[in-house]
């Protein structure tokens, strides 16, 4: 591996791959791993924890700026803290992903958080990989390699079924992915590859040759 710092940006919708790609990209360079998603997730429940309801903004906007959070950056360790509580494996229920778009879709919090995550990706001494849905364009425009992840629906349906299981029923499933995805675009693209941004449909790759791909890409930027 070189030793070079490099900052690798990954954007696409629910259920494209994005974690797992990034987190297996992290680990095969040696690099940092940063789940964006996760802080909106954490930020939500430290509003709901603090009695605030979806609909109250100005709520949910104090919560997400009093927010203390912390987040691992080892993709080997899943950990995230807020307000000192552990919410690692509750950020993932689906209550917290049907209320996370009442924190993604309003300016200030996004604000709020993409300050927090630049932050993060500028003290990553090695480098990084971070994903979500605007690193590509407003997090982090300027990372060596930009890429948007994509699948068709009907798949990432599929996928997150298979992860889920029966914690989830048709209905939740679909706000999951598709009532999710049209709230989370309002503000921010991750349909379409912005200016310099490489497009990777997965649909039809399995993780193993995702990951593969976003490899060669890294190493055709590296030279
Ligand atoms: N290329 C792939 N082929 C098959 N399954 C995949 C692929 N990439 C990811 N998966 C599986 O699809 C599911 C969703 O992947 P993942 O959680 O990485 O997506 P995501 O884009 O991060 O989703 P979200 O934005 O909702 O957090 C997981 O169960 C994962 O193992
Ligand atoms: N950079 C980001 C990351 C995430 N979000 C929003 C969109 C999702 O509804 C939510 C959780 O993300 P996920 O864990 O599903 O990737 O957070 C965003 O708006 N911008």
């Amino acid at each position: 591996m070189s030793s070079e710092r490099i900052v690798i940006a990954i954007d696409g919708p629910s259920g494209s791959g994005k974690s797992s790609t990034a987190k297996g990209v992290a680990r095969a360079l040696g690099l940092a791993y940063l789940d964006t998603g996760a802080m909106y997730r954490a930020v939500t429940c430290a509003y709901l924890d603090a009695g605030v309801d979806p609909s109250d903004q100005a709520g949910v906007i104090r919560e997400t700026l009093a927010a203390d959070l912390q987040i691992s950056t080892d993709p080997d360790l899943e950990q995230v803290v807020v307000n000192g509580v552990e919410v690692t494996t509750r950020i993932r229920e689906p209550e917290v992903s049907a209320k996370v778009s009442a924190v993604s879709t309003v300016a200030e919090c996004r604000a709020n958080l993409v300050a927090r995550q630049r932050a993060i990706i500028e003290g990553a001494a090695n480098g990084i990989v971070a994903e979500g849905r605007d690193i590509t364009t407003v997090v982090a425009p300027d990372a060596d390699v930009r890429l948007l992840l994509t699948a068709d629906p009907e798949i990432r349906m599929a996928r997150r079924k298979a992860e889920l299981g029966d914690k989830v029923d048709a209905s939740q499933l679909a706000d999951q992915v598709l009532r999710r995805d049209a709230d989370d675009s309002t503000l921010v693209n991750f349909t379409t590859a912005a200016d310099g941004v490489t497009h990777l449909d997965c649909t039809y790759l399995n993780l193993d040759e995702t990951i593969a791909a976003v490899l060669d890409l890294v190493a055709s930027v590296r030279g």
